[in-house]
């Protein structure tokens, strides 16, 4: 199922009559959980990913044996203000390291069997600077999201969603701010580590950005603040959805693109789960806004995919445990 993502209206739309969960696949779930060879409980939230994974995928007793991670790139205008401490080129050079297989997303997407994705999106065409003017026009932010949605492999059984892009934890400190309010300093953080003049004048560009749009709807946010490779992320998890396939958010950028979501429909990222808490330094706020348990904390900001591919075993060992456990009847163990 691949749309054409002709107006915003139309991904509007779809996000509102986008696929639920299904009841019957969760309740037979529950009732196998409650049979399997352990105290009940004792597999703590491993139990409920196990249920949640169940229903998304329409089956009481699934396995995961396809999982896929895909890494967008992209470039942002914004960087012409000094935000970050890398130069915007490192986005082109790093989607070579991708491509050559070096990156620490290549050896985390290896390290948990998920097959690897890279998308550069018109790196020669950074977005505009979004303290002048919106970073993407409409038709932009569309072919953005378009790339993203056709991203995802219809046979996935599993999605992690990753990025690149040099100036890009600007843009979600950004949609942060404009979606959730507060000031520009709560949702400002070092990305690649900028020092302490470096973080002021982040905040300077943040606050400025989110006064020129004056705008908090979620599909407006992503166009005017948002980044092609934020836009292709949000493309992703709104196919993810249409094909019921679960996934794990990444860091504090994947999670600002499944913010502006959000924004449109409260349900729209019930499919998803929180592979860890990066350490840029709002993304538990952001994380709590969406209402979101982190499944990892390990100090990670990196970004690409890095904490959602770590996940992936913790997911897939939920339901190796749920799918390949005896019941008590079958193992002649007595029940409590
Ligand atoms: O995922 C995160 O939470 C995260 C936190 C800090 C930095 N990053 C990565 O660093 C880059 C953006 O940092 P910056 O300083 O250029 O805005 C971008 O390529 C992200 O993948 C990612
Ligand atoms: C080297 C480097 C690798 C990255 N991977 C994701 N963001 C990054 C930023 C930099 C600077």
């Amino acid at each position: 199922m691949r749309p054409d993502l002709t107006d915003l209206k139309t991904l509007r739309e779809m996000l509102s009559d986008a696929p639920k969960e299904n009841d019957t696949a969760r309740q037979k779930a529950a009732e196998r959980n409650g049979q399997l060879t352990k105290p009940p409980g004792a597999l703590g939230r491993l139990e409920d990913l196990a249920l949640w994974y169940a229903a998304w995928r329409g089956d009481a007793r699934p396995e995961i044996s396809a999982p896929q991670v895909i890494v967008f790139a992209g470039n942002h205008g914004v960087t012409a203000q000094g935000v970050s401490a890398f130069p915007a080129e490192v986005t082109v050079q790093m989607v070579a390291n991708f491509e050559h297989g070096g990156a620490a997303i290549n050896q985390l997407a290896k390290a948990a069997g998920a097959s690897m994705d890279v998308h550069a999106l018109d790196l020669d065409r950074p977005t505009a600077d979004f303290t002048q003017g919106p970073a993407m026009t409409e038709a932009e932010c569309l072919a953005a999201l378009q790339t993203g949605w056709n991203a995802v492999d219809p046979s996935a059984d599993l999605l992690v969603v990753g990025e690149m892009g040099i100036g890009n934890t600007t843009s979600a400190a950004a949609i942060c701010h404009a979606l959730f309010g507060g000031s520009a300093s709560d949702w400002t953080g070092r990305g690649t580590g900028v020092d302490e003049a470096g973080l002021a004048n982040k905040i300077r560009v943040v606050a400025e950005a989110v006064a020129l749009h004056e705008t908090a709807d979620g599909l407006d946010v992503l166009r005017c603040l948002g980044g092609r490779e934020v836009a292709a992320m949000a493309g992703a998890l709104a196919a993810a959805r249409a094909l019921r396939i679960p996934v794990i958010l990444d860091g504090f950028i994947c999670c600002a693109a499944a913010a502006c979501l959000h924004a449109i429909d409260a349900s729209a990222l019930d499919h998803t789960v929180a592979g860890h808490m990066s350490a840029e330094g709002a993304h538990g706020a952001l994380l709590d806004r969406l209402g979101k348990e982190p499944l990892l904390s390990l100090n990670l900001r990196l970004g690409e995919g890095s904490g959602g591919a770590l996940a992936i075993n913790i997911i897939r060992s939920a339901l190796a445990c749920h799918s390949g456990m005896a019941t008590f009847a079958e193992a002649g163990v007595a029940a409590g």
